[in-house]
């Protein structure tokens, strides 16, 4: 909500609605600029896009195809020309006799013969495109899914993002029809090629007349495909507001809140009213497609009534024979058929092109975010130091880290401290290497994040989130992530132990083999803390020299919570860990700790030298936290004894 001071609405500014927000849509603008001769230009490329995706998932398959389509055409030509002989014996002494049919038996057998093995060419150049589109579809999607995990963890922060990814999603379901237009395409080329030589042959003035006739509807589907291009481009956003609601409506972490807080009317409302918008653009586009196509069409029949003519005219003053008006006529009709062809998939593949732009764009550079660290290995890390980093989140006021200089070594717990909002996150996913800071720098080892291999950084940390991924693999495969272990279960068992996830397993039904997934035929669900378990054992398990826990233990009972703290020291002996947590009882195991607050670092110290601090940060967060446990009655019975500095700590 827009805010006329600081945290107060001003009751004449309108509440925001959720819109996906992208800047400077650079498609839209490429999309107005397109103009027919762009698109005829673009033709021959996508072509060879299409023939390329295909050679990649099935050259054989493509080789087939190009032969089918050019023997289709050959075949068209033989037929068409075939057809005057046909049609001269009969036409000239005008009445059919028997010698008459025999003489044009040549001719009807190679028409005939011709219609057949084009037929059977087209069943089978339909097989081999049906063949390839699905593969090139696949191939499509997996070069996405590469582009999209190679890029920075950054460019999802960034609005222009999703609105990229969505873009090259929609070219990636688009690249199946890429073959097959192409092959209709070729196909239609090769009649009109056929076609035109027919044509040539009866008269050549014929050929630039066809042409001319052919261009005002060609025009106009050009125009009409940008139309509804542009169309889909605008409604995107919406789209995407439709799918994110509908997965808040049905999905079922949500499913419990949508009934309790009887929220579905009111989401169901804004579904409504966003699909009403799509359809007023989609109406207007479809409206201005629909003219454009009118005017086309109109001007395309007077240009044809124009050809016509100028055949009448070549017959009556002696061009042409009426037999070769006879081959002229399924000529015609045969180009006008092609030119249709070529039109109208062209303009559907120059559509399709536009979306695989968007496609090949991603992949080129991940969406505008590739990684692009430098090369270095790391080792470690033994040191991991910030120094002076500054951090800012895109369109942002301020940022979520100033200034923030620290260091965590290896055998040393590092606790984060701070209010919501305060910066603690953001710096654990920086010293991890997920980000990379605007000013400053992540140092590990003397080796600044910037120019270490990303990959073979994240191989070096292991982290629980906030939100931890509850993967639908088996217990072993969610706690190995499945990577390969060299020491079987061994360390796997180990690993939960620590976490106390080994009571989880013990009562899984196939243990480690258990798939937990409930939703999945035959798999276990957990609890939200027996979930926590698996995921810090995630953690332990990784051979990882810095290990970032954010709020580990949210949602772990007081038992299992002490399992891991009491744990916890053991397994910083060979790794810097970086502890975030509100709990602040939870934090005397740190070595050092740093209070943020507003992302610039405002206290640290030992736990005991925070607390004697009575002015400080942490002492009032402490109090705050401890105040009410002094509201609590006394125990009425010795069983319900607790001891006196158990009151500061639960
Ligand atoms: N993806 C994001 N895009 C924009 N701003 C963000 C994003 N994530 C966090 N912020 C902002 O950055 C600041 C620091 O957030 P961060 O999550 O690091 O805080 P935190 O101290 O971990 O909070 P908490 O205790 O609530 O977990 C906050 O002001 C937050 O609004």
């Amino acid at each position: 909500m827009t805010q006329s001071k600081k945290g107060v609405p001003s009751a004449t500014q309108p509440d925001e609605h959720l819109k996906f927000f992208a800047q400077g849509d650079r498609r839209l603008e490429v999309a107005n600029a397109i103009t027919t001769r762009a698109m005829a230009r673009r033709m021959p490329q996508l072509m060879r896009r299409a023939l390329g995706l295909g050679w990649q998932v099935g050259r054989n398959s493509v080789i087939a195809l190009l032969l089918c389509e050019v023997a289709s055409g050959v075949l068209e030509a033989f037929g068409l020309l075939a057809t005057t002989g046909v049609i001269k014996p009969v036409i000239t002494s005008g009445h059919l006799s028997a010698d008459q049919l025999l003489a044009a038996a040549p001719s009807l057998a190679v028409v005939v013969g011709a219609i057949g093995l084009r037929a059977l060419l087209g069943i089978a150049s339909t097989a081999f495109s049906a063949r390839l589109a699905p593969r090139i579809s696949r191939e499509a999607e997996l070069k996405l899914l590469d582009a999209a995990t190679h890029a920075e963890l950054s460019a999802y922060d960034n609005p222009g993002y999703n609105d990229r990814w969505d873009a090259a999603d929609r070219g990636v379901e688009v690249s199946r029809d890429l073959l097959t237009q192409c092959q209709y395409i070729l196909g239609a080329a090769a009649s009109l090629i056929a076609a035109f030589c027919a044509l040539t042959a009866v008269h050549p003035i014929l050929l630039p007349l066809l042409i001319l006739a052919a261009l005002p509807k060609g025009l106009a589907s050009v125009r009409a495909a940008r139309v509804t291009y542009i169309a889909s481009r605008t409604t995107a956003k919406d789209r995407r507001l439709l799918g994110m609601l509908r997965w808040y409506l049905v999905d079922k972490q949500t499913a419990d809140q949508i009934r309790s807080g009887t929220m579905a009317d009111f989401l169901i409302g804004r579904y409504r009213a966003t699909g009403q918008e799509i359809d007023k653009t989609t109406d207007e586009a479809a409206l201005r497609s629909a003219k454009i196509s009118l005017l086309g069409g109109a001007a395309g029949g007077f240009a044809s009534a124009v050809v016509w003519a100028a055949l009448g005219l070549l017959v009556l003053t002696g061009h042409i024979s009426v037999a070769a008006l006879g081959t002229a006529f399924l000529a015609l009709s045969r180009v006008s058929a092609s030119l249709d062809g070529i039109i109208g998939y062209g303009a559907q593949l120059f559509r399709t092109g536009m979306y695989l732009d968007d496609w090949a764009d991603f992949i080129d550079e991940a969406g505008g975010h590739r990684i692009t660290r430098g090369t270095e290995t790391p080792t470690g890390p033994t040191v991991v130091r910030a120094e002076n980093i500054t951090f800012r989140y895109p369109d942002t006021d301020r940022p979520a880290l100033d200034g923030v200089s620290l260091e965590v070594r290896r055998g040393e717990i590092l606790a984060l401290v701070g209010e919501n909002g305060s910066g603690k996150t953001t710096l654990s996913k920086l010293l991890s290497a997920l980000y990379l800071p605007d000013q400053g720098m992540i140092d590990w080892d003397g080796a600044d994040t910037r120019t270490i291999d990303a990959h073979a950084a994240w191989s070096r940390v292991a982290v629980v989130p906030q939100n931890f991924a509850c993967w639908p693999l088996s217990a072993r495969e969610n706690i190995t992530l499945g990577q390969p272990t060299i020491d079987g279960d061994d360390a796997v068992l180990d690993a939960a132990r620590a976490a106390g996830a080994d009571e989880v397993i013990d009562d899984l039904r196939s243990g480690l083999n258990t798939l937990l997934a409930r939703e999945w035929w035959g798999g276990q669900e957990l609890s939200g803390g027996q979930w926590q378990r698996i995921a810090i054992a995630r953690a332990f398990h990784r051979p990882a020299g810095l290990l970032v826990l954010d709020e580990p233990t949210a949602a772990l009972d007081p038992r299992a919570e002490h399992r891991i703290f009491s744990g916890l020291r053991r397994h910083a002996a060979d790794r810097a860990v970086v502890l975030v947590t509100h709990r602040l009882t939870n934090v005397a195991i740190a070595d050092r700790i740093v209070v943020l607050s507003m992302g610039r670092v405002v206290q640290h110290g030992t736990f005991a030298e925070l607390l004697a601090n009575r002015s400080g940060l942490f002492r009032e967060l402490w109090d705050l936290q401890n105040e009410r446990s002094g509201q609590i009655p006394a125990p009425t019975s010795p069983e319900h004894d607790v001891a006196p500095n158990q009151h500061a700590l639960f």
